[in-house]
């Protein structure tokens, strides 16, 4: 399937338990297409992901499932290709991004603004909260200092943090709760408008209440842009995303709307591993 094609009718009509059919989805765009994707950690070490092939659709959230180990965070790692961060990692076959592979002639700066990552753990920079915004709009240096404002405001605003910080944004970014420093994190990601957004258990470090504002700010987002969510969370998973990937052992078992992954798995395992049966 190539990502030139980006118009996808998806015509599924599988049935739910009552008997409608509510898997169809039309004029489904693809961000992103992951083509036999293998990823070695290191030269001659086993392959971490092996042939995975996915599509990443565009206004969707997209979460990755599977047990420990499975490979979940180093996919999410392959698509803005942070692990070049280390020199022996390497990947094999192909990642499109709007149709141009991510591996060919790629300016890597350009590919890690338009596919932004929010981790784990809240990672703010030793700063202050302003300068946290504009950091990564400063490295562009092609804005003027009023688009910086303007964009600082408006991110600010979409991650529903603007409130509580608009009369503090010259204070230390780390004086903010978790929750905060999180949606921080989100803000200065979508600053520089990225096409698609990648999550690395982004509620992980996070009480229940900060996580519920997080859930909601993703389903939010994806009207602007792509998301792509690490989680281990099924409840999580089934909340938030429209197409859920469920890997094991490195594989893409399997991979379909969320719904249908949840409520009728293709597969055994996926079944066993969404009902708990194994972790
Ligand atoms: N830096 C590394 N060097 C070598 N091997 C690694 C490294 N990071 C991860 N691995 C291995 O790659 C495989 C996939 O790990 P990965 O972290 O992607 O899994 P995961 O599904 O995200 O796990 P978890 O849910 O526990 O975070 C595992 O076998 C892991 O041991």
């Amino acid at each position: 399937m190539s990502t030139a094609i980006n118009s996808i009718l998806h015509s599924t009509s599988d049935a739910d338990i009552n008997g409608q059919a509510f898997y169809e989805e039309e004029n489904l765009m693809q961000s992103m297409e992951i083509q036999n994707l293998n990823f070695f950690y290191a030269k001659g070490a086993a392959p971490a992901l092996k042939n995975v092939s996915m599509p990443i659709y565009k206004n969707r959230v997209t979460a990755l499932i599977g047990p420990s180990g499975c490979g979940k965070s180093t996919l999410l790692r392959t698509l803005n290709r942070i692990y070049n961060l280390y020199g022996q990692q390497y990947a094999e076959g192909d990642i499109q991004l709007e149709g141009q592979s991510i591996f060919a002639n790629t300016d890597i700066n350009e590919l890690r603004s338009k596919v932004g990552m929010v981790f784990q753990k809240p990672t703010p920079f030793p700063m202050t909260i302003y300068e946290n915004m504009t950091f990564g709009l400063k490295i562009q240096g092609k804005f003027s200092k009023e688009e910086i404002r303007e964009r600082v405001e408006s991110a600010l605003k979409r991650s529903h943090l603007w409130d509580e910080v608009k009369d503090k944004l010259n204070s230390d970014a780390n004086g903010l709760s978790g929750g905060q420093q999180q949606r921080l994190c989100i803000a200065r990601t979508i600053a520089l408008e990225p096409d698609v957004i990648l999550m690395d258990e982004p509620t992980s470090a996070l009480d229940p209440i900060a996580t519920s504002a997080i859930e909601m700010l993703i389903t939010e987002l994806r009207t602007k842009y792509t998301i792509v969510v690490v989680t281990h969370n099924m409840q999580q998973a089934m909340r938030i995303s429209d197409y859920t990937g469920f890997m094991y052992l490195g594989e893409l078992e399997e991979f379909g709307k969320t719904r249908q992954i949840f409520n009728d798995p293709g597969k055994e395992r996926t079944r066993n591993y969404i009902s708990g049966d194994f972790s």
